[in-house]
């Protein structure tokens, strides 16, 4: 069957339909990594958004169960040169034009992604249209332009959790604020035995008192951070009360409760192998990004934010600190799923930000500090 990808420049693209039958709109990104695609077509960040691979070869190792990121993909459309229908692997429960079709998400093979690719460097990213229907090119422009604000906009509250659950463990105890996270989060904090209290992306700072955590992971998500205001007053209720660590959305949301501001790339970073350097140490690390969005420098000027981590091939901020709060955050994705683990040293470094702050700070510092400035003694 035949699929198209009409771009919202006019450029149009026919290839074979590998995925389900319908029609898509999104904000058409590329993801450069070689291998990872269950991961990337499962991750909740690329909600709304149709993802092209710019690796030609894509199919070949199947999907399996062990390799989601969120139980149901919510990806809008998937975009590869080649599609290989058989896996060769025994991890594989089924195939990749499998689960497309499951999950009604149209798939496009059989195209030219590096063109595909090259006009999205150029131009910056824009919105597309996938289809497998036989409609004129002007009337699926015209469903392109009106496919709703809110469809392409509300992600953070279509993929987070809409109840409270827990992950349970013998350790620390960490309210994860789930806005649309990886599982590869959750992972990572099992991993160390944390005791996971996952809530909902508008969960309020008292709600979370109330779970009395010993930290407050904030996770990945969808979309703008400005489309969250609520979240960012949340964490700015809760710095200093609560070491805090930001991945991804959370590092964006982390920025603008501190009074920082948030800006669109041109076409973002997605893939595996993004350098970023630590600046306290001067080492590179290899990460693995996926955002369309960025801390603006410019603004940290009169904040208390500190950057920790720049990208080595646009100088972007990847990693910042609160100068007087334990609270850090970074742009990339210590718990990879796909990509290096190189970084899931953030994790430990978090827990062990957790401890100090109790060996510090048997009592919550924030509330003593906020009691005595009330009594005018600050
Ligand atoms: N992976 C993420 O959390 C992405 C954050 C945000 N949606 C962005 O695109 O910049």
């Amino acid at each position: 069957m035949q699929a198209r990808l009409l771009l919202e420049d006019g450029t149009l693209f026919t290839g074979t339909s590998f995925g389900a039958e319908g029609n898509k709109t999104g904000e058409v990104v590329f993801n450069t990594g070689i291998t990872g695609y269950q991961e990337v077509l499962s991750d909740p960040s690329y909600c709304g958004q149709i993802v092209t691979m710019t690796y030609p070869l894509i199919g070949n190792y199947g999907i399996s169960r062990d390799d989601f990121e969120s139980i149901a993909p919510s990806i809008h459309g998937f975009v590869v040169r080649r599609y290989e229908p058989t896996p060769s692997n025994w991890r594989a429960q089924y195939n990749l034009g499998d689960l497309l079709k499951e999950y009604g998400i149209p798939g496009i093979t059989d195209i030219d992604t590096r063109m595909l690719t090259r006009i999205i460097r150029h131009q910056g990213t824009m919105r597309g249209i996938l289809t497998t229907s036989t409609k004129s090119v002007e009337e699926l422009k015209e469903m392109m332009l009106q496919t709703s604000i809110d469809e392409l906009r509300n992600q953070v509250a279509q993929t987070s959790t809409k109840h409270v659950y827990s992950s349970p463990g013998s350790k620390e105890r960490i309210v994860l604020v789930d806005f649309g996270a990886k599982s590869g989060i959750l992972r990572e904090l099992n991993k160390r035995d944390c005791d996971v209290i996952i809530v909902p992306h508008d969960t309020t700072a008292d709600e979370i008192r109330r779970l009395c955590p010993d930290g407050i992971q904030l996770s990945n998500g969808p979309g703008d951070p400005k489309d969250v205001p609520y979240a960012a007053k949340m964490i700015s209720e809760l710095l200093g009360e609560y070491p805090i660590f930001g991945i991804c959305l959370g590092h964006q949301l982390f920025a603008l409760a501190c009074g920082a501001d948030t800006e669109k790339l041109k076409f973002g970073h997605r893939g595996g192998n993004h350098p970023v350097k630590d600046l306290e140490t001067g080492r590179c690390y290899i990460t693995s990004q996926n955002h369309g969005y960025t801390v603006t420098e410019s603004s940290l000027a009169g904040t208390d934010l500190v950057v920790t981590h720049i990208n080595n091939n646009d100088k972007t901020i990847e990693g910042l600190k609160h100068k007087r709060y334990p609270a850090f955050s970074v742009q990339y994705h210590p718990e990879a799923a796909p990509g290096p683990y190189d970084n899931s040293y953030l994790f430990d470094q978090f827990i062990e930000m957790i401890r100090e702050h109790k060996r510090l700070h048997p009592q919550k510092p924030r509330q003593a500090e906020l009691l005595a400035a009330a009594k005018g003694e600050l």
